[in-house]
């Protein structure tokens, strides 16, 4: 079985390829950075280093790559595929719909075998997004044969896996504990079940809950940490302070998903009290700049900051801390992170009311379009005293 999984980086290497491979499939990554697709071509395989106490490592073997800037090369790899998955970025994904258009082109041409493309990404419907993508580029006959040949589950994985800093260029450290968890409501009849992948019928509780909890505590240590001048969550989490605020977000998205999706506040509170230990693993050193990138992304309407804030507010709740972060998000400097950068030139353009509408889609008469304000004046305060 192959499967040919687009991003060849810290996830796809670190998470994706190594369950693929795991469960039997061989597995071929497309990537446009030229040197890791040579490196993968010419080594075929790489390692996986598991961050903790015992340092297990795995290997990889049997792998190969594709370089994503070969169009033809990439249709080719998805036509001869029994499984595509990806994990570019969701920003990039209108970006890989052209060779994977193509590809479904040569399937349906070639009577190839129904198909499923799973995109391992952190957003909500992140294959439905890839689809949409891909269909913009299909004619119309082509949409209606690949409606019945290919189908786009959405998903949820999860994994701490920092920016690389090894030695080897392909060895990869990740975090002991992973999730997977597929919709098979979107799956074509008589799928074949990936070993070490949780199906599921309704995806909506699993990705709202790793969404909310995972990666909107992460990005709240990371703003909050940035504040107070630290580098690494180990650090920021280290402060007590932080800490704390850390745990209020990550209470409010809680009884936020508690309401919404009758979730067990007792397993709930396990759920948050073990991902604050994954935080806070002594075995990763991850950056701030990493876990808080692209924040026009993570301030958008439907990611981890905005889409649980309004939730609660349509649910008669005031989401204080989540406002809190939002403000710290719009504090978020970083040179080398082009979104970060475009925020700050917005705030000096537009000024703070309208930029905070701008990315959050949260009009000025919102009441938490106010919190949002009230605590960036706050953290203004404090910075410059
Ligand atoms: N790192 C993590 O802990 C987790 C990341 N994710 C998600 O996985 C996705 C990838 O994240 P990372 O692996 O951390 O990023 P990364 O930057 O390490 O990997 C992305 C890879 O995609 C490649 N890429 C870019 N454009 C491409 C194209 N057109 N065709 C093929 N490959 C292309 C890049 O060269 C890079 O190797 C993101 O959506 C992220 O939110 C999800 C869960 C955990
Ligand atoms: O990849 P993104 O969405 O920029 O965010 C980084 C996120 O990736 C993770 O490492 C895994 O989801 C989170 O811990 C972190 O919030």
């Amino acid at each position: 079985m192959k499967a040919l999984h687009f991003g060849a980086g810290n996830i796809g290497r670190g998470f994706i390829g190594l369950l693929l491979s795991q469960a039997g499939y061989e597995v071929i990554f497309s990537d446009v950075n030229d040197v890791l697709v040579e490196q993968l071509q010419e080594r075929k395989s790489y390692t996986v280093r598991l961050a903790n106490e015992a340092q297990e490592t795995y290997t990889v073997a049997g792998v190969t790559a594709i370089n994503g800037k070969n169009l033809e090369a990439v249709a080719e790899a998805v036509a001869e595929a029994d499984l595509v998955t990806t994990a570019v970025g969701v920003n990039i994904l209108k970006h890989i719909a052209g060779g994977i258009a193509k590809g479904i082109e040569l399937r349906i041409a070639r009577g190839a075998k129904p198909l499923h493309i799973i995109a391992c990404e952190n957003a909500i419907g992140g294959s439905t997004q890839l689809k949409e993508h891909v269909y913009a580029l299909l004619s119309e006959e082509l949409r209606t044969k690949a409606d019945a040949a290919v189908a786009f589950p959405d998903a949820a994985v999860d994994r701490i896996v920092p920016i690389q800093h090894n030695e080897d260029p392909l060895e990869v450290t990740v975090e002991p504990f992973y999730e997977w968890v597929v919709d098979e409501s979107q799956m074509l009849e008589g799928f074949t079940r990936i070993a070490g992948v949780h199906y599921v019928k309704t995806l909506e509780p699993y990705i709202e809950r790793k969404l909310f909890t995972v990666n909107t505590g992460h990005c709240s240590a990371a703003y909050l940490g940035y504040l107070q001048g630290y580098a690494t969550i180990q650090e920021a989490m280290a402060l007590p302070q932080i800490a704390s605020l850390v745990k209020h977000v990550m209470h409010e998205t809680g009884s936020i998903l508690i309401k919404k999706h009758d979730f067990e506040l007792a397993q709930h509170e396990i759920y948050i009290d073990k991902i604050l230990q994954r935080f806070t693993n002594p075995y990763l050193i991850d950056d701030v700049a990493r876990v808080g990138r692209s924040p026009i992304r993570k301030l958008s309407v439907n990611d981890r900051l905005v889409r649980p804030a309004l939730q609660g507010y349509d649910l008669g709740m005031t989401p204080t801390y989540l406002a809190m972060v939002m403000a710290a998000a719009f504090l978020f400097q970083d040179a080398a992170d082009p979104e970060a950068v475009q925020i700050q030139a917005d705030l000096q353009e537009l000024g703070l009311a309208q930029t905070i509408t701008k990315y959050t889609t949260i009009g000025e008469e919102h009441p938490i379009h106010q919190l949002i304000l009230t605590h960036y004046e706050q953290f203004k305060q404090t910075v410059s005293s």
